[in-house]
Protein backbone atom coordinates (compact mmCIF):
# COMPACT_ATOMS: atom_id res chain seq x y z
CA UNK A 1 0.00 0.00 0.00
CA UNK A 2 1.14 3.55 -0.73
CA UNK A 3 2.16 5.55 2.33
CA UNK A 4 0.44 8.61 1.13
CA UNK A 5 -3.08 6.18 1.17
CA UNK A 6 -2.31 4.90 4.56
CA UNK A 7 -1.80 8.65 5.90
CA UNK A 8 -5.21 9.20 4.36
CA UNK A 9 -6.50 6.96 5.68
CA UNK A 10 -5.28 7.44 9.40
CA UNK A 11 -7.04 10.91 8.43
CA UNK A 12 -10.23 9.19 7.83
CA UNK A 13 -10.16 7.31 10.42
CA UNK A 14 -9.73 10.20 13.03
CA UNK A 15 -12.69 12.22 11.04
CA UNK A 16 -14.62 8.99 11.45
CA UNK A 17 -13.49 8.62 15.55
CA UNK A 18 -14.19 12.37 15.91
CA UNK A 19 -17.57 12.25 14.35
CA UNK A 20 -18.85 8.71 15.59
CA UNK A 21 -16.42 7.85 18.85
CA UNK A 22 -17.96 8.23 22.47
CA UNK A 23 -15.04 10.26 23.83
CA UNK A 24 -15.42 13.99 22.25
CA UNK A 25 -11.83 14.84 20.34
CA UNK A 26 -9.70 17.68 22.79
CA UNK A 27 -8.60 20.63 21.50
CA UNK A 28 -5.09 19.32 20.46
CA UNK A 29 -6.67 16.18 19.02
CA UNK A 30 -9.47 18.16 17.13
CA UNK A 31 -9.15 18.64 13.01
CA UNK A 32 -9.50 22.38 11.30
CA UNK A 33 -13.12 22.83 11.18
CA UNK A 34 -13.97 21.68 6.95
CA UNK A 35 -17.41 23.85 7.48
CA UNK A 36 -17.89 26.95 6.43
CA UNK A 37 -17.43 29.30 9.57
CA UNK A 38 -20.86 31.33 8.63
CA UNK A 39 -23.01 29.77 6.74
CA UNK A 40 -23.88 31.59 3.36
CA UNK A 41 -27.62 31.48 3.98
CA UNK A 42 -27.21 33.46 7.09
CA UNK A 43 -24.24 36.22 5.65
CA UNK A 44 -27.31 36.67 2.78
CA UNK A 45 -30.25 37.32 4.85
CA UNK A 46 -28.42 39.88 7.17
CA UNK A 47 -26.78 41.75 4.20
CA UNK A 48 -30.78 41.48 3.02
CA UNK A 49 -32.34 43.42 6.40
CA UNK A 50 -29.62 46.71 6.04
CA UNK A 51 -30.79 50.06 7.40
CA UNK A 52 -32.34 50.49 3.69
CA UNK A 53 -35.11 47.83 4.97
CA UNK A 54 -37.11 49.92 7.80
CA UNK A 55 -37.92 53.14 8.90
CA UNK A 56 -37.68 51.97 12.51
CA UNK A 57 -34.57 50.43 12.14
CA UNK A 58 -32.18 50.68 15.42
CA UNK A 59 -29.44 53.12 13.08
CA UNK A 60 -32.20 56.05 12.73
CA UNK A 61 -30.85 58.47 15.20
CA UNK A 62 -34.09 58.03 17.36
CA UNK A 63 -35.01 58.15 20.72
CA UNK A 64 -32.54 56.36 22.67
CA UNK A 65 -30.01 58.49 20.49
CA UNK A 66 -27.65 55.93 18.82
CA UNK A 67 -24.05 56.25 20.15
CA UNK A 68 -25.23 56.89 23.45
CA UNK A 69 -24.12 54.92 26.14
CA UNK A 70 -27.72 54.44 27.73
CA UNK A 71 -29.19 53.02 24.49
CA UNK A 72 -26.98 50.35 24.47
CA UNK A 73 -29.41 47.35 26.45
CA UNK A 74 -31.41 48.43 28.92
CA UNK A 75 -31.73 51.60 31.12
CA UNK A 76 -33.57 53.13 33.47
CA UNK A 77 -34.35 56.19 31.83
CA UNK A 78 -36.09 57.32 34.33
CA UNK A 79 -32.27 58.14 35.68
CA UNK A 80 -31.58 60.34 32.58
CA UNK A 81 -31.06 64.03 33.28
CA UNK A 82 -30.39 64.71 29.77
CA UNK A 83 -27.35 64.76 27.51
CA UNK A 84 -23.93 65.95 28.14
CA UNK A 85 -23.82 69.07 25.60
CA UNK A 86 -19.94 68.20 25.41
CA UNK A 87 -20.32 64.58 24.08
CA UNK A 88 -23.42 65.80 22.10
CA UNK A 89 -21.41 68.35 20.15
CA UNK A 90 -18.47 65.68 19.41
CA UNK A 91 -21.06 62.14 18.93
CA UNK A 92 -20.95 62.27 14.93
CA UNK A 93 -24.58 61.83 13.79
CA UNK A 94 -25.24 58.36 11.92
CA UNK A 95 -27.80 59.73 9.04
CA UNK A 96 -30.05 57.43 7.20
CA UNK A 97 -29.01 57.19 3.84
CA UNK A 98 -32.15 56.79 1.21
CA UNK A 99 -30.84 54.33 -1.74
CA UNK A 100 -33.80 55.75 -3.70
CA UNK A 101 -33.64 58.48 -6.66
CA UNK A 102 -34.98 61.77 -4.89
CA UNK A 103 -38.65 61.59 -5.27
CA UNK A 104 -38.67 64.69 -7.36
CA UNK A 105 -36.83 62.52 -9.88
CA UNK A 106 -38.52 59.53 -9.86
CA UNK A 107 -41.71 61.26 -10.25
CA UNK A 108 -40.52 63.23 -13.19
CA UNK A 109 -41.24 66.46 -11.84
CA UNK A 110 -39.82 69.50 -13.35
CA UNK A 111 -37.13 71.10 -10.69
CA UNK A 112 -37.77 74.54 -11.91
CA UNK A 113 -41.26 75.42 -9.59
CA UNK A 114 -40.46 75.07 -6.09
CA UNK A 115 -43.02 76.37 -3.25
CA UNK A 116 -45.94 74.29 -1.80
CA UNK A 117 -47.90 74.33 -5.06
CA UNK A 118 -46.39 71.79 -6.15
CA UNK A 119 -48.01 69.60 -3.39
CA UNK A 120 -44.79 66.82 -3.03
CA UNK A 121 -45.72 65.48 0.03
CA UNK A 122 -44.31 67.09 3.09
CA UNK A 123 -40.76 66.57 4.40
CA UNK A 124 -40.25 67.55 8.15
CA UNK A 125 -38.82 70.66 7.57
CA UNK A 126 -41.36 71.86 5.20
CA UNK A 127 -42.97 74.26 8.01
CA UNK A 128 -39.16 76.33 7.90
CA UNK A 129 -39.38 79.08 6.11
CA UNK A 130 -37.42 78.32 2.54
CA UNK A 131 -35.00 80.73 1.16
CA UNK A 132 -37.41 82.65 -1.16
CA UNK A 133 -39.35 83.00 2.00
CA UNK A 134 -36.95 84.43 4.00
CA UNK A 135 -36.80 87.75 2.06
CA UNK A 136 -37.96 90.39 4.39
CA UNK A 137 -40.72 92.69 3.54
CA UNK A 138 -39.83 96.65 3.39
CA UNK A 139 -43.09 97.37 5.16
CA UNK A 140 -46.68 95.46 6.34
CA UNK A 141 -48.74 96.82 3.92
CA UNK A 142 -46.31 96.31 0.70
CA UNK A 143 -46.36 92.71 2.36
CA UNK A 144 -50.03 92.18 2.50
CA UNK A 145 -50.37 93.50 -0.48
CA UNK A 146 -48.11 91.09 -1.80
CA UNK A 147 -50.26 88.26 0.26
CA UNK A 148 -53.36 89.12 -1.65
CA UNK A 149 -51.72 88.18 -4.81
CA UNK A 150 -49.80 85.30 -3.97
CA UNK A 151 -52.37 83.59 -1.54
CA UNK A 152 -54.88 82.85 -4.69
CA UNK A 153 -56.67 79.80 -4.19
CA UNK A 154 -54.33 76.89 -5.68
CA UNK A 155 -56.92 76.44 -9.06
CA UNK A 156 -55.64 80.05 -10.05
CA UNK A 157 -52.06 79.27 -9.68
CA UNK A 158 -50.37 78.17 -12.47
CA UNK A 159 -50.37 74.18 -12.80
CA UNK A 160 -47.51 72.46 -12.56
CA UNK A 161 -47.30 70.50 -15.94
CA UNK A 162 -46.15 67.25 -14.89
CA UNK A 163 -49.21 67.08 -12.08
CA UNK A 164 -51.53 64.14 -12.79
CA UNK A 165 -54.99 65.51 -12.15
CA UNK A 166 -56.36 65.76 -8.74
CA UNK A 167 -57.89 62.44 -7.29
CA UNK A 168 -58.97 61.80 -4.09
CA UNK A 169 -60.59 58.23 -2.55
CA UNK A 170 -62.66 58.07 0.70
CA UNK A 171 -61.09 55.99 2.59
CA UNK A 172 -63.49 54.90 5.35
CA UNK A 173 -66.48 56.37 6.98
CA UNK A 174 -68.11 55.74 10.30
CA UNK A 175 -70.75 57.21 12.32
CA UNK A 176 -69.80 59.90 15.19
CA UNK A 177 -72.17 60.85 17.73
CA UNK A 178 -71.78 64.02 18.79
CA UNK A 179 -73.22 66.79 21.04
CA UNK A 180 -75.20 68.24 18.70
CA UNK A 181 -76.66 64.76 16.51
CA UNK A 182 -75.23 61.94 14.28
CA UNK A 183 -72.15 62.72 11.96
CA UNK A 184 -70.40 60.93 9.41
CA UNK A 185 -67.02 60.97 9.88
CA UNK A 186 -64.92 60.60 6.36
CA UNK A 187 -61.40 59.72 5.60
CA UNK A 188 -59.72 60.76 2.58
CA UNK A 189 -56.95 60.14 0.73
CA UNK A 190 -55.47 61.96 -2.44
CA UNK A 191 -52.49 62.38 -4.65
CA UNK A 192 -51.31 65.80 -4.18
CA UNK A 193 -50.31 65.59 -0.38
CA UNK A 194 -49.54 62.84 2.03
CA UNK A 195 -52.32 64.15 4.76
CA UNK A 196 -55.80 62.39 5.76
CA UNK A 197 -58.51 65.21 5.09
CA UNK A 198 -61.83 64.77 6.39
CA UNK A 199 -65.24 65.34 5.66
CA UNK A 200 -67.84 65.35 8.51
CA UNK A 201 -71.40 64.99 6.97
CA UNK A 202 -74.41 65.79 8.69
CA UNK A 203 -77.62 64.22 7.14
CA UNK A 204 -79.05 62.12 9.94
CA UNK A 205 -81.78 61.03 7.34
CA UNK A 206 -79.49 58.43 6.68
CA UNK A 207 -80.07 56.35 9.23
CA UNK A 208 -83.70 55.41 8.28
CA UNK A 209 -82.29 53.78 4.60
CA UNK A 210 -82.49 54.40 1.41
CA UNK A 211 -83.94 58.29 0.69
CA UNK A 212 -87.90 58.77 0.66
CA UNK A 213 -89.25 59.75 -2.71
CA UNK A 214 -90.17 63.20 -0.85
CA UNK A 215 -86.66 63.69 1.04
CA UNK A 216 -83.09 65.35 -0.25
CA UNK A 217 -80.74 63.04 -1.92
CA UNK A 218 -78.22 61.51 0.61
CA UNK A 219 -75.12 62.83 0.85
CA UNK A 220 -72.75 60.03 0.42
CA UNK A 221 -69.20 59.87 -0.92
CA UNK A 222 -69.11 58.29 -4.75
CA UNK A 223 -65.40 56.73 -4.74
CA UNK A 224 -66.12 55.07 -0.91
CA UNK A 225 -69.71 53.19 -2.50
CA UNK A 226 -67.19 52.31 -5.52
CA UNK A 227 -66.50 49.18 -6.13
CA UNK A 228 -62.81 48.50 -5.16
CA UNK A 229 -62.09 45.07 -6.40
CA UNK A 230 -63.82 42.11 -7.82
CA UNK A 231 -62.47 40.08 -4.73
CA UNK A 232 -64.22 42.51 -2.41
CA UNK A 233 -66.19 40.72 -0.03
CA UNK A 234 -69.50 42.30 1.57
CA UNK A 235 -67.62 42.25 4.70
CA UNK A 236 -64.90 44.47 3.18
CA UNK A 237 -67.69 46.84 2.41
CA UNK A 238 -69.19 47.24 5.88
CA UNK A 239 -65.74 47.77 7.45
CA UNK A 240 -64.58 50.88 5.57
CA UNK A 241 -68.16 52.08 6.01
CA UNK A 242 -70.15 51.02 2.66
CA UNK A 243 -73.28 50.56 4.05
CA UNK A 244 -76.58 52.13 3.94
CA UNK A 245 -79.17 52.84 7.39
CA UNK A 246 -77.40 52.10 10.51
CA UNK A 247 -74.94 49.49 12.04
CA UNK A 248 -76.20 47.12 14.65
CA UNK A 249 -75.05 43.79 15.32
CA UNK A 250 -78.45 42.27 13.87
CA UNK A 251 -78.45 44.81 10.56
CA UNK A 252 -76.21 45.87 8.38
CA UNK A 253 -77.00 46.38 4.15
CA UNK A 254 -74.31 47.19 1.89
CA UNK A 255 -74.53 50.33 -0.07
CA UNK A 256 -75.12 49.65 -4.02
CA UNK A 257 -71.84 50.77 -6.17
CA UNK A 258 -74.31 52.42 -8.26
CA UNK A 259 -75.07 54.87 -5.67
CA UNK A 260 -74.22 57.44 -7.49
CA UNK A 261 -76.74 56.73 -10.53
CA UNK A 262 -79.30 56.06 -7.63
CA UNK A 263 -78.67 59.50 -5.58
CA UNK A 264 -78.91 61.17 -8.92
CA UNK A 265 -81.76 59.19 -10.07
CA UNK A 266 -83.43 59.89 -6.24
CA UNK A 267 -82.26 63.53 -7.09
CA UNK A 268 -84.19 64.09 -9.96
CA UNK A 269 -87.09 62.49 -8.66
CA UNK A 270 -86.91 64.35 -6.25
CA UNK A 271 -86.90 68.03 -8.23
CA UNK A 272 -89.65 66.74 -10.53
CA UNK A 273 -91.40 65.17 -7.90
CA UNK A 274 -91.88 68.97 -6.06
CA UNK A 275 -91.67 70.94 -8.84
CA UNK A 276 -95.67 71.46 -8.75
CA UNK A 277 -95.57 72.51 -5.53
CA UNK A 278 -92.26 74.42 -5.37
CA UNK A 279 -91.17 72.14 -2.31
CA UNK A 280 -87.92 71.46 -3.82
CA UNK A 281 -87.12 75.29 -4.28
CA UNK A 282 -88.44 75.50 -0.86
CA UNK A 283 -85.79 72.90 0.78
CA UNK A 284 -82.30 75.19 1.43
CA UNK A 285 -79.21 74.01 -0.34
CA UNK A 286 -76.82 72.09 2.44
CA UNK A 287 -74.79 74.24 4.45
CA UNK A 288 -70.97 73.38 4.29
CA UNK A 289 -67.86 75.06 5.88
CA UNK A 290 -64.05 74.18 4.88
CA UNK A 291 -62.42 73.83 8.12
CA UNK A 292 -58.77 74.35 8.68
CA UNK A 293 -56.97 72.27 11.05
CA UNK A 294 -56.18 74.28 14.44
CA UNK A 295 -54.82 71.66 17.05
CA UNK A 296 -54.36 74.43 19.75
CA UNK A 297 -58.00 75.63 18.91
CA UNK A 298 -59.70 72.26 19.10
CA UNK A 299 -58.13 70.23 21.03
CA UNK A 300 -56.15 71.98 24.10
CA UNK A 301 -58.92 74.68 24.06
CA UNK A 302 -56.56 77.46 23.26
CA UNK A 303 -58.50 80.77 23.95
CA UNK A 304 -56.23 82.78 21.29
CA UNK A 305 -58.10 81.95 18.72
CA UNK A 306 -61.82 81.12 17.89
CA UNK A 307 -61.25 77.69 15.58
CA UNK A 308 -62.72 75.45 18.44
CA UNK A 309 -65.91 77.06 19.08
CA UNK A 310 -65.97 77.51 14.57
CA UNK A 311 -65.65 73.74 14.39
CA UNK A 312 -68.63 73.27 16.92
CA UNK A 313 -70.74 76.35 15.68
CA UNK A 314 -70.48 74.48 12.31
CA UNK A 315 -71.66 71.33 12.97
CA UNK A 316 -74.50 72.38 15.49
CA UNK A 317 -75.42 75.30 12.65
CA UNK A 318 -75.65 72.27 10.10
CA UNK A 319 -77.63 69.79 12.28
CA UNK A 320 -80.41 72.51 13.09
CA UNK A 321 -83.66 70.78 11.46
CA UNK A 322 -84.45 72.82 8.72
CA UNK A 323 -88.57 73.85 9.01
CA UNK A 324 -90.84 73.98 5.13
CA UNK A 325 -93.48 76.33 5.58
CA UNK A 326 -96.39 75.21 3.85
CA UNK A 327 -96.33 75.59 0.14
CA UNK A 328 -100.18 75.76 -0.58
CA UNK A 329 -103.61 74.63 1.53
CA UNK A 330 -102.97 71.21 0.20
CA UNK A 331 -99.53 70.99 1.63
CA UNK A 332 -98.57 70.75 5.00
CA UNK A 333 -95.76 72.85 6.54
CA UNK A 334 -92.59 69.94 7.35
CA UNK A 335 -89.28 69.82 9.04
CA UNK A 336 -86.37 67.82 7.84
CA UNK A 337 -82.93 66.59 9.54
CA UNK A 338 -80.41 69.10 8.56
CA UNK A 339 -77.92 68.69 6.05
CA UNK A 340 -74.52 69.31 4.88
CA UNK A 341 -70.85 68.75 5.65
CA UNK A 342 -67.69 70.53 7.37
CA UNK A 343 -64.93 69.32 4.84
CA UNK A 344 -61.65 69.37 7.65
CA UNK A 345 -58.18 70.34 5.73
CA UNK A 346 -54.97 69.63 7.72
CA UNK A 347 -53.76 72.53 6.67
CA UNK A 348 -52.56 73.91 10.49
CA UNK A 349 -51.95 77.29 10.82
CA UNK A 350 -53.26 78.73 7.73
CA UNK A 351 -51.18 76.51 6.29
CA UNK A 352 -47.80 76.96 8.01
CA UNK A 353 -47.92 73.90 10.28
CA UNK A 354 -47.91 73.40 14.01
CA UNK A 355 -44.62 74.44 14.40
CA UNK A 356 -44.42 77.82 12.67
CA UNK A 357 -47.67 78.84 13.91
CA UNK A 358 -45.97 77.81 17.99
CA UNK A 359 -43.53 80.49 17.28
CA UNK A 360 -46.03 82.53 15.55
CA UNK A 361 -47.73 82.82 18.77
CA UNK A 362 -44.60 83.81 20.80
CA UNK A 363 -44.42 86.63 18.36
CA UNK A 364 -47.68 87.55 19.26
CA UNK A 365 -46.86 87.90 22.83
CA UNK A 366 -44.28 89.89 22.05
CA UNK A 367 -46.87 92.56 20.68
CA UNK A 368 -47.62 91.47 16.95
CA UNK A 369 -50.63 90.69 15.46
CA UNK A 370 -51.12 87.14 13.90
CA UNK A 371 -50.44 87.81 10.33
CA UNK A 372 -47.11 90.14 11.12
CA UNK A 373 -46.06 86.79 13.13
CA UNK A 374 -46.29 85.26 10.07
CA UNK A 375 -44.52 87.66 7.96
CA UNK A 376 -42.10 87.98 10.63
CA UNK A 377 -41.53 84.83 10.07
CA UNK A 378 -41.26 84.61 6.20
CA UNK A 379 -44.32 82.84 5.84
CA UNK A 380 -47.34 84.25 4.19
CA UNK A 381 -50.24 85.87 6.19
CA UNK A 382 -52.69 82.41 4.80
CA UNK A 383 -50.85 79.82 2.95
CA UNK A 384 -53.67 77.70 2.21
CA UNK A 385 -55.60 75.98 -0.41
CA UNK A 386 -58.69 75.13 -0.99
CA UNK A 387 -58.50 72.66 -4.54
CA UNK A 388 -58.71 69.23 -2.36
CA UNK A 389 -61.65 70.85 -0.24
CA UNK A 390 -63.39 71.01 -3.56
CA UNK A 391 -62.42 67.87 -4.63
CA UNK A 392 -63.60 65.84 -1.80
CA UNK A 393 -67.29 68.06 -1.89
CA UNK A 394 -67.61 67.19 -6.04
CA UNK A 395 -67.16 63.20 -4.02
CA UNK A 396 -69.99 64.04 -2.02
CA UNK A 397 -72.57 65.26 -4.64
CA UNK A 398 -71.61 68.77 -3.34
CA UNK A 399 -71.02 70.74 -5.86
CA UNK A 400 -73.28 71.09 -9.02
CA UNK A 401 -70.51 70.80 -11.42
CA UNK A 402 -71.70 69.81 -15.07
CA UNK A 403 -75.04 69.31 -13.77
CA UNK A 404 -74.49 67.24 -11.09
CA UNK A 405 -74.34 67.55 -7.57
CA UNK A 406 -76.19 70.52 -5.20
CA UNK A 407 -75.48 73.72 -4.68
CA UNK A 408 -74.14 75.25 -1.19
CA UNK A 409 -74.10 77.31 1.17
CA UNK A 410 -70.86 78.38 2.71
CA UNK A 411 -70.46 79.26 6.41
CA UNK A 412 -67.78 81.70 6.55
CA UNK A 413 -66.02 84.82 6.92
CA UNK A 414 -63.67 84.72 4.55
CA UNK A 415 -64.07 85.77 1.25
CA UNK A 416 -61.24 84.02 -0.15
CA UNK A 417 -62.84 80.51 0.41
CA UNK A 418 -66.26 81.49 -1.53
CA UNK A 419 -63.83 82.53 -4.63
CA UNK A 420 -61.81 79.66 -4.16
CA UNK A 421 -64.85 77.41 -4.21
CA UNK A 422 -66.38 79.17 -7.13
CA UNK A 423 -62.82 78.72 -9.20
CA UNK A 424 -63.23 75.32 -8.86
CA UNK A 425 -66.94 75.57 -10.46
CA UNK A 426 -68.44 74.53 -6.81
CA UNK A 427 -71.99 76.84 -6.90
CA UNK A 428 -72.11 78.87 -3.72
CA UNK A 429 -75.78 80.24 -3.86
CA UNK A 430 -75.41 81.74 -0.11
CA UNK A 431 -72.96 82.87 2.27
CA UNK A 432 -73.52 82.13 6.25
CA UNK A 433 -71.61 84.30 8.59
CA UNK A 434 -69.83 83.14 11.38
CA UNK A 435 -70.58 85.11 14.35
CA UNK A 436 -68.44 85.07 16.92
CA UNK A 437 -70.06 83.42 19.87
CA UNK A 438 -68.70 85.78 22.75
CA UNK A 439 -69.52 88.36 20.30
CA UNK A 440 -73.13 87.56 20.31
CA UNK A 441 -73.29 86.99 23.74
CA UNK A 442 -71.21 89.30 25.86
CA UNK A 443 -72.92 90.64 28.14
CA UNK A 444 -70.83 92.02 31.47
CA UNK A 445 -73.60 91.10 33.81
CA UNK A 446 -73.12 87.38 32.66
CA UNK A 447 -69.24 86.83 32.75
CA UNK A 448 -68.68 84.88 35.80
CA UNK A 449 -64.89 84.58 37.59
CA UNK A 450 -63.42 82.66 34.60
CA UNK A 451 -64.18 85.24 31.77
CA UNK A 452 -67.07 82.64 30.25
CA UNK A 453 -70.41 83.57 29.35
CA UNK A 454 -73.27 81.13 30.65
CA UNK A 455 -74.91 81.08 27.77
CA UNK A 456 -76.33 77.59 28.15
CA UNK A 457 -75.96 76.30 31.40
CA UNK A 458 -76.16 72.50 30.47
CA UNK A 459 -73.36 73.20 27.82
CA UNK A 460 -70.54 74.38 30.69
CA UNK A 461 -67.61 72.53 29.99
CA UNK A 462 -65.23 72.77 27.08
CA UNK A 463 -65.55 76.10 26.71
CA UNK A 464 -63.73 76.03 22.90
CA UNK A 465 -64.39 72.23 22.57
CA UNK A 466 -67.15 70.58 20.59
CA UNK A 467 -70.43 71.51 23.06
CA UNK A 468 -68.81 73.96 24.55
CA UNK A 469 -70.07 77.36 25.48
CA UNK A 470 -68.79 81.08 24.47
CA UNK A 471 -65.77 82.27 26.06
CA UNK A 472 -63.78 85.87 25.16
CA UNK A 473 -60.69 86.81 26.59
CA UNK A 474 -57.75 89.74 25.68
CA UNK A 475 -55.97 87.09 22.94
CA UNK A 476 -59.35 86.28 21.25
CA UNK A 477 -60.69 89.55 20.72
CA UNK A 478 -57.06 90.66 19.21
CA UNK A 479 -57.42 87.62 16.82
CA UNK A 480 -60.51 88.97 16.23
CA UNK A 481 -59.99 92.01 15.19
CA UNK A 482 -57.08 91.46 13.27
CA UNK A 483 -59.21 88.88 10.89
CA UNK A 484 -61.41 91.92 10.18
CA UNK A 485 -59.24 94.58 9.99
CA UNK A 486 -56.41 92.90 8.12
CA UNK A 487 -57.23 90.28 7.06
CA UNK A 488 -60.65 91.41 5.17
CA UNK A 489 -63.21 88.98 7.18
CA UNK A 490 -67.10 89.92 6.30
CA UNK A 491 -68.07 90.67 9.71
CA UNK A 492 -69.20 93.57 11.73
CA UNK A 493 -66.54 94.27 14.46
CA UNK A 494 -68.06 94.00 17.89
CA UNK A 495 -65.54 96.20 19.93
CA UNK A 496 -65.35 96.56 23.92
CA UNK A 497 -63.11 99.27 23.42
CA UNK A 498 -62.43 100.24 19.69
CA UNK A 499 -58.74 101.84 20.56
CA UNK A 500 -57.63 98.54 22.00
N1 LIG B 1 -50.49 81.23 11.53
C1 LIG B 1 -51.50 81.32 12.38
N2 LIG B 1 -52.56 80.52 12.19
C2 LIG B 1 -53.58 80.63 13.05
C3 LIG B 1 -53.58 81.51 14.14
N3 LIG B 1 -54.74 81.34 14.81
C4 LIG B 1 -55.44 80.41 14.16
N4 LIG B 1 -54.75 79.96 13.09
C5 LIG B 1 -55.13 78.99 12.08
O1 LIG B 1 -56.12 79.58 11.28
C6 LIG B 1 -56.90 78.58 10.69
C7 LIG B 1 -58.34 79.01 10.85
O2 LIG B 1 -58.49 80.16 10.09
P1 LIG B 1 -59.41 81.41 10.43
O3 LIG B 1 -58.79 82.61 9.76
O4 LIG B 1 -59.67 81.47 11.90
O5 LIG B 1 -60.72 81.18 9.79
P2 LIG B 1 -60.97 81.06 8.27
O6 LIG B 1 -61.04 79.60 8.11
O7 LIG B 1 -59.99 81.75 7.42
O8 LIG B 1 -62.28 81.92 8.06
P3 LIG B 1 -63.72 81.60 8.53
O9 LIG B 1 -64.25 80.63 7.53
O10 LIG B 1 -64.43 82.87 8.51
O11 LIG B 1 -63.61 81.03 9.90
C8 LIG B 1 -56.52 77.29 11.38
O12 LIG B 1 -55.67 76.55 10.52
C9 LIG B 1 -55.73 77.74 12.60
O13 LIG B 1 -54.73 76.81 12.99
C10 LIG B 1 -52.44 82.32 14.32
O14 LIG B 1 -52.36 83.14 15.21
N5 LIG B 1 -51.43 82.19 13.42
Amino acid sequence: MHPSSIYNSEADAALLDMLTGPDRPTAKTILPRRDAALDPLLIAAVSASGPHVTRNHYQHDFFPGVMLPQSEGSWDWTKFTGEDASTKSERKRLTYVSRQAPRRQRLGLDDTQGGKENAIPLSPTENLPTSHQKKRRSSLAQAIEERHRTTQPESTRPAHKSLPPLEVKCMARTRIPTPHGPVFLHIYHNNRDNKEHMAIVVDSAQFSGLPAPDAPPHIRSRTLDAVWSEHETEMDRITRGAYVGRLSPTSHMTSQPSEDLVSLHARDHFHSAHQVTGLSDAIPSPLIRIHSECFTGETVGSMRCDCGEQLDEAIRLISQPISIPSQSSFTASKTLPGRGAVIYLRQEGRGIGLLSKIRAYNLQDLGHDTVTANLMLGHQADERGYEIACAVLRDLGLGNLDGTGENVRVLTNNPDKVDALEEEGIRVVERVPMIPRSWKTRNPQLVDHVGRVPIDDTRVAGATLIGGGAVHGEDLDKYLRTKVLKMGHILPLWLDNPEQ
